[in-house]
């Protein structure tokens, strides 16, 4: 199995509306990739490699200073949304079973005029808009190629940017190790899926691995220009199980290997008060808030420990 690669240029950001034979084609390709392996990369989305770049520099500046200093950001010091700020090393275990994450990561989840506008932020804000844009696009086509009205999925994510919409954009920083000092079972991000809809994943390097059906590992490659589309937990759920959401993780480096390695998540999730059902009508899941459901799930990653 690889990752296939979809062709986006229909959907480019840069253009108001798609051609209906081209969108068919295009949505065919969404659905194979989405049903069958769970990730696709997009190309030609309209999101360039700068404006990655841009980002990942800033992230990494910030991860680069004090701990002292860092520790002023961290996760839940913000009243208005408790999952944007600061996480640190071995703080968050994506797999339960296994020691803390070695990783480090900054969460933009809230625009409030109070959250301190650092550089960071302020590179990550109209980056986050971006990732808005296209995740919209990439949810309408996607509920046209499950032959639903193309609005389904939109009408559930008004809010994205608000308090009232728990989408993250998820700035990741995995710090050089020796292997040999990690804790046995530790890797740099543990096995897990995601929560939300869909996510859109942008690598610095390679690093991740994504899960088979066969139940097999696979690198996915870093392709330079692209964009990583992943279904998530609850768009799972709200298919019914068309649209499959993978397991995935991020392994130590290779012993001898001292790099770095950086990437950029951005989380998808439905509006606090959208109700999720099933979109077949089959009530195979029974309805959950997009809020309730991802409360329950950051319980059980940040966890007792
Ligand atoms: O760093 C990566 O490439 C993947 C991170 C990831 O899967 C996550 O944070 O959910
Ligand atoms: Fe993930």
């Amino acid at each position: 199995m690889i990752i296939p690669v979809v062709d986006f240029s229909v959907c480019n950001l840069s253009k108001k509306d798609a051609d209906d034979e081209e969108l068919q084609s295009l949505s065919e390709e969404l659905k194979t990739a989405f049903s069958q392996v769970g990730f696709v990369f997009l190309k030609n989305s309209g999101i360039l490699q700068e404006e990655v770049e841009r980002v990942m520099e800033s992230s990494k500046k910030f991860f680069l200073q004090p701990e002292e200093l860092k520790k002023r950001f961290k996760r839940k010091s913000f009243p208005n949304n408790p999952n944007h700020g600061w996480v640190s090393m071995e703080a968050e275990r994506l797999n339960p079973s296994q020691p803390g994450d070695l990783k480090e990561a900054f969460n933009v989840a809230s625009f409030h005029p109070d959250i301190v506008m650092s550089h960071l932020i302020f590179h990550s804000a109209s980056f986050f808009q971006r990732c808005k844009d296209l995740s919209l696009r990439v949810l309408k086509v996607m509920a046209q190629s499950l032959s639903l009205n193309p609005d389904v999925f939109l009408n559930a994510h008004r809010f994205i940017g608000t308090d009232e919409n728990g989408t993250t954009l998820r700035t990741l920083y995995y710090p050089p190790l020796r292997s040999d000092t990690a804790k046995e079972g530790q890797v740099r991000c543990g096995e897990h899926s995601d929560y939300g809809s869909i996510t859109l994943l942008f690598q610095g390097s390679e690093g991740l691995q994504v899960c088979t059906r066969a139940g097999e590992f696979i690198s996915a490659p870093c392709i330079p220009g692209t964009v990583l589309v992943n279904v998530a937990d609850l768009m799972q759920r709200w298919t019914s199980d068309q649209l499959i959401s993978v397991r995935h993780r991020v392994l130590l480096p290779p012993v001898g290997d001292s790099s770095t390695r950086q990437s950029l998540a951005y989380f998808v999730q439905p509006d606090n008060e959208a109700l999720i059902t099933c979109c077949d009508g089959s009530n195979k899941y029974p309805p959950v808030t997009g809020g309730d459901y991802l409360v329950q799930r950051f319980s059980e990653s940040y966890g007792k420990k």
